[in-house]
Protein backbone atom coordinates (compact mmCIF):
# COMPACT_ATOMS: atom_id res chain seq x y z
CA UNK A 1 0.00 0.00 0.00
CA UNK A 2 1.20 3.19 -0.86
CA UNK A 3 1.25 5.26 2.29
CA UNK A 4 -1.11 8.30 1.51
CA UNK A 5 -2.22 7.98 -2.39
CA UNK A 6 -2.90 11.32 -3.59
CA UNK A 7 -4.76 9.05 -6.40
CA UNK A 8 -6.61 5.77 -5.38
CA UNK A 9 -8.60 4.48 -7.92
CA UNK A 10 -10.56 1.11 -6.98
CA UNK A 11 -13.02 -1.17 -9.08
CA UNK A 12 -12.33 1.09 -11.99
CA UNK A 13 -14.10 -0.63 -15.41
CA UNK A 14 -15.59 0.86 -18.40
CA UNK A 15 -17.83 -0.81 -21.10
CA UNK A 16 -18.62 1.02 -24.38
CA UNK A 17 -21.55 0.01 -26.48
CA UNK A 18 -20.91 -0.21 -30.01
CA UNK A 19 -24.72 -1.35 -31.70
CA UNK A 20 -24.96 -4.94 -30.00
CA UNK A 21 -21.48 -5.14 -29.05
CA UNK A 22 -19.99 -4.21 -25.81
CA UNK A 23 -16.07 -3.25 -25.78
CA UNK A 24 -14.85 -4.11 -21.93
CA UNK A 25 -12.26 -1.57 -22.24
CA UNK A 26 -10.72 -1.33 -18.89
CA UNK A 27 -12.27 -4.29 -16.14
CA UNK A 28 -12.13 -3.59 -12.06
CA UNK A 29 -8.73 -1.68 -11.79
CA UNK A 30 -7.26 -0.88 -8.63
CA UNK A 31 -4.72 1.58 -8.44
CA UNK A 32 -3.12 3.75 -5.21
CA UNK A 33 -0.06 6.72 -6.71
CA UNK A 34 1.81 8.29 -3.97
CA UNK A 35 3.13 12.12 -4.08
CA UNK A 36 6.37 12.07 -5.76
CA UNK A 37 5.96 8.92 -7.56
CA UNK A 38 5.81 7.89 -11.54
CA UNK A 39 3.71 5.23 -12.51
CA UNK A 40 4.36 3.97 -16.32
CA UNK A 41 1.30 2.44 -17.88
CA UNK A 42 2.47 0.12 -20.45
CA UNK A 43 0.53 -2.40 -22.64
CA UNK A 44 -0.36 -3.17 -26.34
CA UNK A 45 -2.32 -0.95 -28.44
CA UNK A 46 -6.05 -0.94 -27.59
CA UNK A 47 -5.39 -2.38 -24.43
CA UNK A 48 -7.30 0.67 -22.20
CA UNK A 49 -4.55 2.84 -21.54
CA UNK A 50 -5.91 5.93 -22.51
CA UNK A 51 -9.81 5.07 -21.33
CA UNK A 52 -8.10 4.07 -17.97
CA UNK A 53 -5.86 7.91 -17.78
CA UNK A 54 -8.87 9.67 -19.15
CA UNK A 55 -10.94 8.31 -16.43
CA UNK A 56 -8.76 9.06 -14.03
CA UNK A 57 -8.64 13.06 -15.22
CA UNK A 58 -12.47 12.93 -15.03
CA UNK A 59 -12.35 13.29 -18.60
CA UNK A 60 -14.27 10.25 -18.75
CA UNK A 61 -17.19 8.81 -16.60
CA UNK A 62 -16.19 5.26 -15.36
CA UNK A 63 -19.24 2.51 -15.70
CA UNK A 64 -18.20 1.50 -12.31
CA UNK A 65 -15.76 2.14 -9.54
CA UNK A 66 -14.32 5.19 -7.89
CA UNK A 67 -11.16 7.27 -8.07
CA UNK A 68 -10.49 9.36 -5.31
CA UNK A 69 -7.95 12.62 -5.08
CA UNK A 70 -6.51 14.19 -1.84
CA UNK A 71 -7.89 17.81 -2.46
CA UNK A 72 -6.80 21.12 -0.12
CA UNK A 73 -9.88 20.10 1.74
CA UNK A 74 -9.41 16.01 2.27
CA UNK A 75 -10.81 13.47 -0.02
CA UNK A 76 -12.67 14.20 -2.91
CA UNK A 77 -14.14 10.87 -5.17
CA UNK A 78 -14.55 12.68 -8.30
CA UNK A 79 -16.79 9.75 -9.71
CA UNK A 80 -19.80 10.54 -7.50
CA UNK A 81 -19.25 14.20 -8.37
CA UNK A 82 -22.45 16.02 -10.44
CA UNK A 83 -21.06 17.13 -13.87
CA UNK A 84 -21.08 20.77 -13.35
CA UNK A 85 -18.70 20.34 -10.50
CA UNK A 86 -16.16 18.34 -12.59
CA UNK A 87 -14.60 21.44 -14.44
CA UNK A 88 -13.87 23.42 -11.21
CA UNK A 89 -12.23 19.54 -9.73
CA UNK A 90 -10.07 18.92 -12.77
CA UNK A 91 -9.14 22.70 -12.76
CA UNK A 92 -7.71 22.11 -9.02
CA UNK A 93 -6.62 19.30 -9.06
CA UNK A 94 -4.83 18.16 -12.66
CA UNK A 95 -2.75 18.75 -15.38
CA UNK A 96 -2.64 17.45 -18.32
CA UNK A 97 0.23 16.28 -21.21
CA UNK A 98 -0.78 14.72 -24.88
CA UNK A 99 1.39 13.83 -27.32
CA UNK A 100 0.49 16.24 -29.72
CA UNK A 101 0.96 19.38 -27.64
CA UNK A 102 -2.49 21.43 -28.90
CA UNK A 103 -0.48 24.50 -28.45
CA UNK A 104 -3.14 27.37 -30.41
CA UNK A 105 -0.53 27.98 -33.02
CA UNK A 106 -1.64 32.23 -32.93
CA UNK A 107 0.10 32.47 -29.22
CA UNK A 108 3.38 32.66 -28.54
CA UNK A 109 4.69 30.11 -26.08
CA UNK A 110 4.15 32.59 -23.52
CA UNK A 111 0.85 33.45 -24.41
CA UNK A 112 -0.29 29.83 -24.62
CA UNK A 113 0.84 29.14 -21.09
CA UNK A 114 -0.75 32.72 -20.04
CA UNK A 115 -3.71 31.34 -20.75
CA UNK A 116 -3.54 28.64 -19.13
CA UNK A 117 -3.04 30.35 -15.73
CA UNK A 118 -5.89 32.74 -16.77
CA UNK A 119 -7.94 29.09 -16.43
CA UNK A 120 -6.68 28.55 -13.34
CA UNK A 121 -7.87 31.95 -11.55
CA UNK A 122 -4.81 33.93 -12.38
CA UNK A 123 -5.18 37.19 -14.33
CA UNK A 124 -2.99 39.93 -16.08
CA UNK A 125 0.52 41.03 -14.81
CA UNK A 126 0.58 37.94 -12.38
CA UNK A 127 -0.54 35.35 -14.94
CA UNK A 128 2.46 37.23 -17.20
CA UNK A 129 4.87 36.60 -14.33
CA UNK A 130 3.89 32.85 -13.72
CA UNK A 131 3.75 32.43 -17.45
CA UNK A 132 7.54 33.25 -17.55
CA UNK A 133 8.75 31.66 -14.60
CA UNK A 134 6.88 28.20 -15.56
CA UNK A 135 8.65 28.64 -18.73
CA UNK A 136 11.83 29.35 -17.22
CA UNK A 137 10.95 26.15 -15.19
CA UNK A 138 10.93 24.22 -18.53
CA UNK A 139 14.21 25.80 -19.68
CA UNK A 140 12.11 27.93 -22.43
CA UNK A 141 12.94 31.25 -21.20
CA UNK A 142 15.14 32.56 -24.10
CA UNK A 143 11.64 30.97 -26.47
CA UNK A 144 8.89 32.68 -24.75
CA UNK A 145 8.33 35.24 -27.58
CA UNK A 146 8.22 32.11 -30.17
CA UNK A 147 5.32 30.75 -31.50
CA UNK A 148 4.73 26.90 -31.79
CA UNK A 149 5.59 26.58 -35.52
CA UNK A 150 8.92 28.21 -34.59
CA UNK A 151 9.39 25.41 -32.08
CA UNK A 152 10.93 22.12 -32.06
CA UNK A 153 8.78 19.18 -30.93
CA UNK A 154 10.42 18.73 -27.68
CA UNK A 155 10.48 22.31 -27.23
CA UNK A 156 6.71 22.72 -27.91
CA UNK A 157 5.56 19.83 -25.85
CA UNK A 158 7.83 21.76 -22.90
CA UNK A 159 5.48 24.25 -23.66
CA UNK A 160 2.52 22.30 -23.05
CA UNK A 161 4.37 21.11 -19.47
CA UNK A 162 4.69 24.58 -18.34
CA UNK A 163 0.93 25.37 -19.59
CA UNK A 164 -0.02 21.64 -17.71
CA UNK A 165 1.63 23.23 -14.16
CA UNK A 166 -0.12 26.85 -14.49
CA UNK A 167 -2.61 25.14 -11.93
CA UNK A 168 -0.13 23.55 -9.39
CA UNK A 169 -1.29 20.75 -10.09
CA UNK A 170 -1.33 17.36 -7.57
CA UNK A 171 -1.96 14.89 -10.34
CA UNK A 172 0.18 14.86 -13.62
CA UNK A 173 -1.23 12.78 -16.17
CA UNK A 174 0.62 12.30 -19.39
CA UNK A 175 -0.99 10.02 -22.51
CA UNK A 176 2.32 9.63 -24.55
CA UNK A 177 4.11 12.38 -24.58
CA UNK A 178 7.28 11.43 -25.93
CA UNK A 179 5.53 9.89 -28.99
CA UNK A 180 6.94 12.77 -31.53
CA UNK A 181 10.20 13.26 -29.60
CA UNK A 182 13.55 12.04 -30.92
CA UNK A 183 15.86 10.14 -28.47
CA UNK A 184 17.57 13.52 -27.02
CA UNK A 185 14.03 15.25 -26.70
CA UNK A 186 12.38 12.29 -25.40
CA UNK A 187 14.91 11.60 -22.74
CA UNK A 188 15.08 15.70 -21.39
CA UNK A 189 10.79 15.26 -21.73
CA UNK A 190 11.62 12.41 -19.32
CA UNK A 191 13.75 13.93 -16.97
CA UNK A 192 11.26 16.88 -16.61
CA UNK A 193 8.84 14.71 -15.70
CA UNK A 194 10.59 12.64 -12.98
CA UNK A 195 11.91 16.43 -11.23
CA UNK A 196 8.09 17.68 -11.50
CA UNK A 197 6.89 14.16 -9.49
CA UNK A 198 9.94 14.75 -6.80
CA UNK A 199 8.21 18.07 -6.21
CA UNK A 200 5.27 15.78 -4.23
CA UNK A 201 3.40 15.19 -7.34
CA UNK A 202 1.48 12.04 -8.57
CA UNK A 203 2.64 11.70 -12.14
CA UNK A 204 0.80 9.28 -14.65
CA UNK A 205 1.97 8.30 -18.07
CA UNK A 206 0.52 5.94 -20.52
CA UNK A 207 2.95 5.34 -23.18
CA UNK A 208 4.75 2.41 -25.47
CA UNK A 209 8.23 4.67 -24.41
CA UNK A 210 10.71 1.92 -22.78
CA UNK A 211 12.41 4.87 -22.52
CA UNK A 212 10.70 6.08 -19.70
CA UNK A 213 11.17 2.98 -17.50
CA UNK A 214 14.09 4.65 -16.52
CA UNK A 215 12.02 6.99 -14.58
CA UNK A 216 9.46 5.22 -13.38
CA UNK A 217 9.02 4.54 -9.62
CA UNK A 218 6.58 1.37 -11.07
CA UNK A 219 5.72 0.23 -14.22
CA UNK A 220 2.14 -1.20 -14.64
CA UNK A 221 1.48 -3.72 -18.01
CA UNK A 222 -2.53 -3.12 -19.10
CA UNK A 223 -3.63 -5.91 -21.11
CA UNK A 224 -7.26 -6.50 -21.95
CA UNK A 225 -8.16 -3.89 -19.57
CA UNK A 226 -6.60 -5.67 -16.64
CA UNK A 227 -2.65 -4.89 -14.78
CA UNK A 228 -0.90 -7.83 -15.15
CA UNK A 229 2.08 -8.98 -13.67
CA UNK A 230 4.96 -7.48 -15.35
CA UNK A 231 7.52 -10.26 -13.93
CA UNK A 232 6.08 -12.98 -16.91
CA UNK A 233 6.92 -10.53 -19.40
CA UNK A 234 9.85 -10.82 -22.01
CA UNK A 235 10.97 -8.20 -23.74
CA UNK A 236 10.86 -8.05 -27.81
CA UNK A 237 14.63 -7.83 -28.33
CA UNK A 238 14.09 -6.35 -32.00
CA UNK A 239 11.92 -3.25 -30.75
CA UNK A 240 12.13 -3.39 -26.92
CA UNK A 241 8.71 -3.79 -26.24
CA UNK A 242 7.57 -5.62 -23.42
CA UNK A 243 5.54 -8.77 -24.99
CA UNK A 244 3.31 -11.50 -23.50
CA UNK A 245 4.62 -15.21 -24.05
CA UNK A 246 2.20 -15.86 -25.80
CA UNK A 247 2.78 -14.54 -29.30
CA UNK A 248 5.18 -14.65 -31.86
CA UNK A 249 8.55 -15.72 -31.05
CA UNK A 250 11.14 -18.39 -31.91
CA UNK A 251 13.22 -21.22 -30.40
CA UNK A 252 17.28 -20.76 -31.15
CA UNK A 253 19.78 -22.14 -29.74
CA UNK A 254 17.60 -23.46 -26.89
CA UNK A 255 16.82 -20.09 -25.96
CA UNK A 256 12.96 -18.64 -26.73
CA UNK A 257 12.58 -15.29 -28.09
CA UNK A 258 9.24 -13.63 -27.71
CA UNK A 259 8.02 -10.79 -30.44
CA UNK A 260 5.45 -7.91 -30.57
CA UNK A 261 4.44 -8.91 -34.13
CA UNK A 262 5.41 -11.20 -37.00
CA UNK A 263 7.48 -8.65 -38.32
CA UNK A 264 9.95 -8.19 -35.67
CA UNK A 265 9.78 -11.78 -35.25
CA UNK A 266 11.23 -11.78 -39.12
CA UNK A 267 13.61 -9.10 -38.66
CA UNK A 268 15.12 -10.89 -36.12
CA UNK A 269 15.44 -14.31 -37.99
CA UNK A 270 16.59 -12.39 -40.78
CA UNK A 271 19.36 -10.83 -38.64
CA UNK A 272 20.55 -13.51 -36.83
CA UNK A 273 21.54 -15.13 -39.92
CA UNK A 274 24.28 -12.50 -40.35
CA UNK A 275 24.86 -11.61 -36.55
CA UNK A 276 25.56 -13.43 -33.61
CA UNK A 277 22.24 -14.21 -31.51
CA UNK A 278 22.05 -12.54 -28.13
CA UNK A 279 19.85 -14.28 -25.37
CA UNK A 280 16.36 -13.04 -24.74
CA UNK A 281 16.26 -10.84 -21.64
CA UNK A 282 13.70 -10.82 -19.05
CA UNK A 283 12.53 -6.91 -18.57
CA UNK A 284 14.91 -4.82 -16.32
CA UNK A 285 13.36 -4.37 -12.81
CA UNK A 286 11.94 -0.34 -12.25
CA UNK A 287 14.27 1.52 -10.23
CA UNK A 288 15.42 0.11 -7.12
CA UNK A 289 15.97 3.23 -4.93
CA UNK A 290 12.93 4.38 -5.06
CA UNK A 291 10.94 1.44 -6.54
CA UNK A 292 8.15 -0.87 -4.83
CA UNK A 293 8.24 -3.28 -7.16
CA UNK A 294 7.22 -4.00 -10.38
CA UNK A 295 3.46 -5.69 -9.26
CA UNK A 296 2.58 -2.74 -6.64
CA UNK A 297 -0.28 -0.49 -7.29
CA UNK A 298 -2.23 -4.04 -8.69
CA UNK A 299 -4.94 -5.03 -7.39
CA UNK A 300 -5.08 -4.86 -3.55
CA UNK A 301 -2.76 -2.51 -3.07
N1 LIG B 1 -15.56 5.90 -27.52
C1 LIG B 1 -15.38 4.60 -27.72
N2 LIG B 1 -16.38 3.82 -28.19
C2 LIG B 1 -16.20 2.50 -28.37
N3 LIG B 1 -15.06 1.84 -28.11
C3 LIG B 1 -14.03 2.56 -27.65
C4 LIG B 1 -14.12 3.97 -27.43
N4 LIG B 1 -12.92 4.41 -26.96
C5 LIG B 1 -12.12 3.33 -26.90
N5 LIG B 1 -12.78 2.22 -27.30
C6 LIG B 1 -12.26 0.85 -27.34
O1 LIG B 1 -11.74 0.55 -26.06
C7 LIG B 1 -10.54 -0.22 -26.17
C8 LIG B 1 -9.42 0.50 -25.43
O2 LIG B 1 -9.09 1.68 -26.15
P1 LIG B 1 -7.91 2.65 -25.66
O3 LIG B 1 -7.88 3.82 -26.60
O4 LIG B 1 -8.10 2.95 -24.22
O5 LIG B 1 -6.62 1.73 -25.86
P2 LIG B 1 -5.07 2.10 -25.73
O6 LIG B 1 -4.45 1.05 -24.88
O7 LIG B 1 -4.93 3.51 -25.27
O8 LIG B 1 -4.59 1.95 -27.24
P3 LIG B 1 -3.36 2.67 -28.00
O9 LIG B 1 -2.10 2.20 -27.34
O10 LIG B 1 -3.51 2.15 -29.41
O11 LIG B 1 -3.58 4.15 -27.91
C9 LIG B 1 -10.29 -0.39 -27.67
O12 LIG B 1 -10.78 -1.66 -28.04
C10 LIG B 1 -11.08 0.71 -28.29
O13 LIG B 1 -11.52 0.35 -29.59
Amino acid sequence: MTPSPILAVRGLTKNFRSGPSVVHAVRDVDLDVGGGEVVLIMGPSGSGKTTLLLMLGALLRPTSGTVTVQGPAGPVDLTAAGERALPALRAVTFGFVFQDYALLGALTAAENVEVACNLAGVAGRAASARAASLLDRVGLADRARFRPAQLSGGEQQRVAVARALANDPRVLLADEPTANLDAAHGRDLARLLRMLADEARAVVIVSHDTRLREIADRVLWLEDGQFRELASMARDPVCGMDVERTGPHLERDGAIYWFCSAGCRDEFAEGSRTKPLHRHRLPAEPRTARSNGATDGMRGT
